[in-house]
């Protein structure tokens, strides 16, 4: 007994014309022979053909199930009147009770065999006879299982186009069309797409704009693939492969069956074919060309491999099953949308990803660019911003900033006596003393060869004289001998503090007159300016 509630399903021999589906109860018993498989109508994918279906036994009302009917159209005969109903996904009246996983006959009386006229069918269609409710008990189940699918698949597409608004980056919008393209996919493959009205405007097309969905999203898939995982620079002759199999050689086969689609009564059962087998192999070797540029240490292809490998399995392993007649199970059946938001999702993650590496750089980028290689601190360009800042804040805030301009004494001789390697093991040596002396909030750079500015937001120029000197006096006695050269290494430093009518360049400029003068008066010291230039007398220092 078949649990699809049909009880024998025979065939019209091949070479017997029906004129009028009306006259096929008129054929002899011997024009029908048993195909012994009570669960499909076998050979249907060869063409066109009739069936005749006798339903196991029941009392009630039944409704006669045809599964993933795809690009096929179906006219069934029904008792008691045997009137010619015709039904395809594509129809913009079926009935609106049920989605179109499955066509859906009334069959009033089922001790009455059906008869089902196929045309244009590509699988062997799965068939089932059973009651209203447990047809819409099953359909629910679809529907949930469908849209929740959808549901991610929107969401992620709808949140990455936004991304796309405002950062302008393809990669985000090609993720969202390669998402929107593979939603529109399912949704016609099956049949819901023709019941929204926004979309019924694909119905006409037929199983052709199928293929011209299913192509497009191969394209925009492998396009984005190449982007998306860096392929081109790590895997340059694979990429180029992928980018005729996956892109060119789709696009023109699209170009092909756009003319014939303007051709009246063009034959296009060339399509499948070619197309399936450049998918195939646009799916192979996009897998290869991801793992070899993933072996090459790029991480995104990790992404799309763990994304994309699941959907490949699944999307081959349902076309598979459904060519070969067998009935799907629950996993084959809703393993395409899952498996396409399931990729969805760790897509998502690989752009996060993609733009936390992104940031790193940029950061890396703006430390070189601000920061000195040989000493570690702040730059010329790091410094001027930050003083400018400072300049602004203490203005605003209404607390003092000193600055401290230091030079280190006869730094050209110690080069030519000790070589530049000393020198400059001295230039981080002084940095390594200034920074052990610094509180968090001030702010050190090397503005020139052998030139440091100190800034102190919040130190007024007594505070800064005494920093100031305290620096001194710790490179005077620790930078003595520095790597074993005895370099006597000494500072002159000028200190000023910032005035309300200072500017970054008149506040330095008046900093490095203060450390002139500290030079003038034989080095290592402190001189202190005030507002007007004017140099303040030494008191005694308080450490
Ligand atoms: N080792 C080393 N030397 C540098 C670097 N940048 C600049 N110098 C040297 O620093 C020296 C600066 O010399 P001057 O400007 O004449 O000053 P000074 O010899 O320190 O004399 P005073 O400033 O008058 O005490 C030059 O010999 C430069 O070559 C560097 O990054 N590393």
């Amino acid at each position: 007994q078949a649990a699809n509630g049909v009880a024998r399903i025979e065939r019209l021999q091949d070479g017997i014309a029906v004129a009028r589906p009306e006259r096929l109860r008129l054929q002899p018993e011997s024009a029908w022979t048993s195909t012994g498989e009570p669960h499909q109508l076998a050979g249907a994918q060869h063409g066109s053909g009739w069936w005749r279906l006798h339903a196991l036994s029941a009392q009630e009302a039944r409704l006669l199930l045809v599964y993933h009917p795809y690009s096929a159209r179906l006219t069934v005969l029904a008792p008691p009147d045997y009137r010619p109903q015709r039904q395809s996904i594509f129809d913009r009246a079926l009935d609106g009770g049920h989605s179109r996983r499955a066509l859906a006959f009334a069959w009033p009386d089922t001790t009455q065999p059906v008869y089902i006229g196929v045309e244009d069918a590509r699988y062997p269609l799965q068939v089932a006879v059973r009651s209203p409710q447990d047809f819409s008990v099953e359909d629910y189940g679809h529907v949930r299982v469908l849209w929740l699918s959808l549901g991610i698949l929107i969401g992620v597409s709808l949140v990455t186009l936004l991304f796309w608004v405002q950062l302008r980056e393809r990669v985000y919008l090609m993720f969202a069309t390669t998402m929107a393209l593979q939603m529109l996919y399912v949704l016609l493959a099956y049949g819901d797409a023709y019941a929204l009205s926004v979309l019924a405007w694909l119905a006409p097309l037929g199983v052709a704009g199928i293929w011209f969905i299913a192509t497009s999203s191969t394209i925009v898939t492998v396009l984005f693939l190449l982007d998306f995982a860096e392929l081109r620079p790590r895997a340059p002759r694979l990429s180029a492969a992928l980018s005729i199999v996956g892109a060119v050689l789709p696009a023109a086969l699209l170009g092909a069956l756009m003319v014939s689609g303007v051709l009246p009564g063009a034959d296009r059962s060339w399509f499948p074919p070619i197309g399936n087998a450049l998918l195939l192999a646009a799916n192979a070797l996009a897998m290869i060309t991801l793992a070899v540029v993933w072996l090459r240490g790029g991480r995104q292809a990790g992404f799309v491999l763990i994304a994309w490998v699941p959907l490949v399995f699944v999307s081959t392993a349902r076309t598979l099953q459904l060519a070969s007649g067998q009935p799907l199970n629950r996993w084959l059946e809703y393993g395409l949308p899952l498996m396409q938001a399931f990729a969805a999702v760790v897509l998502v993650l690989g752009l996060a990803h993609r733009m936390r590496m992104f940031q790193r750089e940029r950061d890396a980028a703006k430390q070189d660019a601000e920061h000195d290689g040989l000493t570690g601190v702040l730059n010329r360009a790091g410094m001027m911003r930050r003083l400018d800042q400072a300049i602004a804040d203490s203005r605003h805030r209404r607390l003092p900033l000193s600055v401290l301009f230091l030079d280190l004494d006869h730094f050209k001789r110690i080069n030519d006596t000790h070589g530049h390697a000393i020198g400059d093991a001295c230039l981080c040596a002084v940095t390594e003393t200034i920074e052990e002396e610094m509180q968090p909030e001030q702010k050190l750079g090397r503005t020139g060869g052998e030139e440091f500015l100190l800034l102190l937001p919040g130190s007024a120029r007594r505070h800064a004289r005494d920093l100031a000197e305290r620096i001194r006096r710790e490179v005077e006695g620790r930078c003595a001998r520095v790597r074993g050269a005895p370099v006597a290494l000494t500072l002159s430093i000028g200190v000023v503090e910032c005035q309300a009518q200072d500017g970054a360049t008149s506040l330095l400029q008046r900093a490095d007159e203060a450390m002139y003068q500290a030079k003038h008066e034989g080095r290592n010291r402190v001189v202190v300016l005030d507002g007007t230039g004017v140099r303040e007398l030494a008191e005694p220092v308080t450490s």
